[in-house]
């Protein structure tokens, strides 16, 4: 493995695409669980995920407990600039392919207004420093630059952790980092 950020990316959306069905639904369902039990989970009245695209951790299953819970589940839908909004659903059927093919609230959902929610956070690579690797774009960069107060907890499987990786400013450290085999807690 090279330690290039852009080859590292690369290399790691390769193992992530290999990954079989079976291997993300069990691996999800692990993380989910874990995260289900956190306190900061079980004290949030919303939450704000994303919706899996391709073999990315599929946290739908806390978006159903959640829903079940009482708790709001807000989702991001990219704009110009590379900046995101979340938005809230209550029912994936509010969703519809957008950018990226990922699929994206409607335009008719509320805008959720960034305040103290937990946001869990995509990635194709993550240090076990804290540090994180996305798409390449910024998003999530940009979105934690403008609301620097909200806890970013990172889902990955544990084949997407390495070390350390080369980070530029912009790039936003992980409060936690959640895989199926063990979770990295910076504190904070
Ligand atoms: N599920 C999900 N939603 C998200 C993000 C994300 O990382 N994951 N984003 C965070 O930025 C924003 C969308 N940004 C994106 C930017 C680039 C690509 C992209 O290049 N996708 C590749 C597939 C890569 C792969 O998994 O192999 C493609 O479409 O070819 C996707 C989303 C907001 N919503
Ligand atoms: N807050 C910011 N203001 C201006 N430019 C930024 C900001 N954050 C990131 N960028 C720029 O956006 C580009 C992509 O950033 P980076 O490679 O860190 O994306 P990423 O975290 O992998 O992707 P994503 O968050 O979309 O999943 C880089 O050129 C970076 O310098």
């Amino acid at each position: 493995m090279e330690t290039n950020p852009k080859s590292f990316r690369k290399e790691h959306l390769a193992i992530r695409n290999a990954m079989s069905e079976k291997e993300v639904a069990e691996k999800s369902g692990v993380i989910v669980k874990r995260l289900l039990q956190t306190g900061w989970y079980q004290n949030a009245q919303e939450i704000f995920a994303y919706y899996p695209l391709k073999n990315e951790v599929d946290c739908r299953a806390l978006f159903l407990q959640a829903w079940s819970d009482g708790k709001k589940i807000a989702l991001p839908r990219t704009r110009e600039e590379n900046q995101m909004d979340f938005y809230y659903i209550d029912d994936f059927m509010q969703l519809k392919e957008g950018a990226f093919h990922v699929m994206e609230p409607m335009e008719n959902c509320v805008r959720a207004v960034p305040d103290k929610q937990p946001v869990i956070v995509p990635g194709s690579v993550f240090g076990r420093d804290g540090s994180r690797y996305g798409y390449g774009k910024g998003y999530y960069d940009r979105f934690f630059a403008k609301n620097p107060k909200l806890k970013r907890y990172a889902v990955c499987y544990a084949n997407q952790l390495e070390e350390s990786l080369v980070t530029d400013i912009y790039d936003v450290e992980m409060h936690e980092i959640y895989t199926e085999t063990e979770v990295i807690r910076k504190g904070v």
